[in-house]
């Protein structure tokens, strides 16, 4: 409607910026394969696209895991959530090494937010480990293991989304 503000997005009512790098991130799947290591092993990893793509290929590397699924899931535009639609299930080889329901298997994503991603992909494969990088408070519950605890009110930059630029010295008006 004229006049009336757009409804702020997800990383504008966060408020906090958390940027990664690639090198931190890449330590950070390393720390979160120290701790899956202890509850192993797995028979495939599950990596929620597109965000689970990059931690699921460090943390199979390190695990010696060879088979890797996808399912894909789309809901955020940018910063908006909107209705999550499942663009691809699970494999039919994935499901079978799981016993049909997880058992086995690894699920990997970048971060948990408000969990409704996580929780969709845990009620594929209820038996399945749930990992991920980065957790906020309301998705926490959801994951198995993860390694780096953020505020609710924080917005994570990860490297594939951003790029160095130039930043103005403090005293031409710098924040
Ligand atoms: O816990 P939630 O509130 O559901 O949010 C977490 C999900 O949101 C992001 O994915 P996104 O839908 O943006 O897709 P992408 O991985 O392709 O970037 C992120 O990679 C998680 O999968
Ligand atoms: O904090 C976040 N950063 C990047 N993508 C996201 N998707 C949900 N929350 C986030
Ligand atoms: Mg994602």
């Amino acid at each position: 409607m004229a006049g009336e503000a757009p409804e702020p997005s997800a990383q504008e009512r966060a408020g906090k910026a958390f940027p990664v790098s690639w090198d931190q991130f890449h330590r950070d799947c390393r720390a979160l394969t120290w701790r899956l290591n202890e509850v192993g092993p797995f028979h495939a990893v599950i990596a929620i696209t597109r965000g689970g793509l990059v931690p699921a290929a460090i943390v199979a590397r390190e695990l010696g895991v060879r088979v890797i699924d996808t399912v894909c899931i789309a809901s955020y535009d940018h910063t908006k959530q909107g209705d999550l639609h499942v663009l691809k299930g699970i494999s039919e080889a994935a499901m079978k090494l799981g016993g049909g329901t997880g058992k086995g298997l690894l699920i990997v994503d970048d971060l948990v937010d408000t969990g409704k991603t996580g929780k969709l992909v845990r009620e594929m494969l209820p038996d399945a480990h749930f990992a991920t990088v980065y957790a906020k408070p309301k998705g926490r519950p959801l994951v198995d293991t993860f390694i780096t605890e953020v505020s609710q009110d924080t917005w994570i930059f990860f490297p594939w989304d951003t790029a160095l630029s130039y930043h103005p010295p403090l005293r031409d008006g710098a924040a």
